[in-house]
């Protein structure tokens, strides 16, 4: 997967070449390439932002330089990207998000700041025929898109064949059955007076995957109930149900 990043803060993309992501991009599993916008600008000032047609607070990001830069970038690779755009008002990004990404072969965010970018970039490269995406990655306001860019990145990147050291977590991800997970222990068996629960020790495999599957239900019904009315049907079985 090739992954482009449009940007005035570059540095604030570095630490997708740290860790896990950094290991990835040094397997060659992915190509991360981190562009400035503004050498994309023709002015001693370097401007990449105006006044709001309309009025209103802030500056917004101005087509031209987007368009430049848009442009330039996508021709350095032959490969068609799904542009991302990061935005308070976007469609929410979630795991199925990321799953669907995680297939294509190109991707690049373009990361506003301001108050976001001129809305005909957008629709230009759609009326080109290119798949844009704005997405949000929550219900709070950022000050750009870069950090979202850091958080989509992470949640694809890691869906990649070969990323993962256990890719059998990837498969049991939060959200992955629709439940969010359980609570998970680790050795000392007691620690500070709080004791692993006693069945995860049992070696009884059938009564901790109850057990497990009964936390998550538990904790799902608590934090989020959303979830829970959304599953299709037949996602609960009868002993579900008996919880
Ligand atoms: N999930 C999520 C994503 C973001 C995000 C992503 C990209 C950008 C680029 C600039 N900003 C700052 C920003 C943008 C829009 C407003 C809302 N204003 C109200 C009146 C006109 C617009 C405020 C502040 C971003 C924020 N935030 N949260």
């Amino acid at each position: 997967m090739r992954i482009d990043v449009i940007t005035i803060f570059p540095g604030y993309l570095a630490p997708l070449r740290e860790a896990l992501l950094g290991r990835a991009i040094a397997a060659g599993l992915v190509d991360l390439d981190v562009h400035d916008l503004r050498d994309w600008t023709h002015d001693v000032h370097q401007a990449v932002d105006d006044a709001p047609y309309g009025g209103g607070p802030g500056m917004v990001m101005r087509p031209q330089v987007w368009g430049e830069a848009l442009d330039a970038v996508l021709a350095r690779d032959a490969r068609t990207p799904r542009i991302v755009v990061p935005t308070p008002a976007g469609r929410p990004f979630t795991q199925a998000t990321a799953q669907e990404w995680a297939g294509a072969e190109r991707l690049l965010f373009a990361c506003g700041r301001y108050e976001g970018i001129d809305q005909r970039v957008v629709d230009d490269a759609r009326g080109r025929g290119l798949p844009v995406d704005e997405v949000s990655i929550g219900d709070y306001v950022l000050v750009g898109g870069e950090a979202a860019v850091l958080v989509m990145v992470e949640a694809v990147v890691r869906l990649l064949p070969g990323v993962l050291g256990n890719p059998a977590s990837a498969e049991q991800d939060s959200f992955s059955d629709g439940l969010l997970e359980g609570p998970a222990y680790t050795r000392p068996e007691t620690w500070r007076g709080l004791a692993v629960p006693e069945v995860l020790r049992s070696g009884n495999h059938a009564a901790i995957a109850r057990w497990r599957r009964d936390r998550a239900l538990e904790r799902t019904a608590q934090r989020r109930p959303d979830l829970l009315a959304a599953l299709p049907e037949r996602a609960l079985d009868k002993a579900d149900r008996a919880f």
